[in-house]
């Protein structure tokens, strides 16, 4: 069997300048092609647990533990090696497409200068490809939208941008934290839909956060249950939705089920989530 493509053993983030304990000793591991979900409550260490993988916390956050990628310790790598994951074997995709893209340039010039710096592509490489992963996205007038800023577009044409850069980028593990929540509902549904399709055409791995387990329920194999900086339940994404042991994640899953209930009522019984 082939080793797993992400392992983060005894985990451990703090807050250097008031010693908070954000992380206490967070382990897990990620199979090649399969999704771990982290669920919680907001605030519970979901977001500083993504960014420990990527050494994308700021500055005063510190952090201890091993986190393996294919093999490698993370730890060990130099900023610049460490620039080369990102992107090219790491994608991130996060909640607001905004905070990705620069702001005072077209999304193009963020589009062409991932490639460039991860392959020799040529410029007119770059944009057929990026035509090409676009249209599979679903958006429409690819061309027309790489000229435009990020401000013009909506949060839903955002995210899919972000999947279709990983499309490009064929990245071993994505990292996808709460993709979906800035959405309407339309949107998100689109969006965990080219997420899953993503996953099948690249076959990548996918670490994906959510306080939505609806969402979660239709991308995860496996799920981590956090709750104030430690995880308090794990398990098969079936087994954990049938069958929690941790009362915090009955809880979630209960307040799941009210929340479909309402929401089916409300759109007069048409089921989104089965769609
Ligand atoms: N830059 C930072 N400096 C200090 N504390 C931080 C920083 N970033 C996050 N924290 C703290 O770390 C804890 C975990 O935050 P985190 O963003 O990981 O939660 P989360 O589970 O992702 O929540 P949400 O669902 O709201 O995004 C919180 O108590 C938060 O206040």
């Amino acid at each position: 069997m082939r080793k797993n493509i992400l392992e983060v053993s005894h985990l451990r983030v703090w807050d250097e300048a008031t010693g908070n304990v954000l992380v206490r000793d967070s382990s897990f591991q990620v199979r090649p092609g399969s999704c771990l979900s982290i669920v919680g409550e907001s605030g519970s260490g979901k977001s500083v647990t993504c960014r420990a993988v990527m050494r994308l916390n700021k500055s005063g956050i510190r952090q201890s533990g091993d986190i393996r990628f294919d093999g490698v310790e993370l730890g060990r790598l130099s900023e610049k090696e460490m620039r080369n994951i990102r992107g090219k074997q790491i994608c991130m995709i996060l909640q607001h497409g905004m905070s990705a893209f620069d702001p005072s340039r077209p999304i193009g010039v963020h589009v062409a200068e991932t490639l460039a710096r991860h392959y020799g592509w040529s410029k007119s490489e770059i944009t057929a490809k990026a035509k090409s992963a676009m249209e599979s996205v679903r958006l429409k007038d690819p061309i027309g939208v790489l000229h435009k800023y990020p401000h013009q577009l909506s949060g839903g044409m955002l995210q899919r941008i972000m999947i279709a850069l990983a499309l490009m980028l064929e990245p071993d593990l994505i990292i996808a934290d709460e993709p979906t929540t800035a959405l309407d509902t339309v949107s998100q549904f689109e969006v965990v839909e080219q997420l899953m399709a993503l996953r099948e055409r690249i076959g990548c791995a996918m670490l994906f956060v959510s306080h939505d387990l609806g969402v979660v329920g239709k991308l995860a194999d496996d799920i981590l249950v956090m709750k104030e900086g430690e995880i308090v339940e794990r398990g098969s994404a079936e087994v954990l939705f049938s069958n929690a042991r941790h009362a915090y994640t009955r809880e979630l899953v209960s307040a799941k089920r009210v929340l479909h209930e309402h929401f089916t009522k409300v759109m007069g019984g048409v089921d989104l989530a089965d769609r």
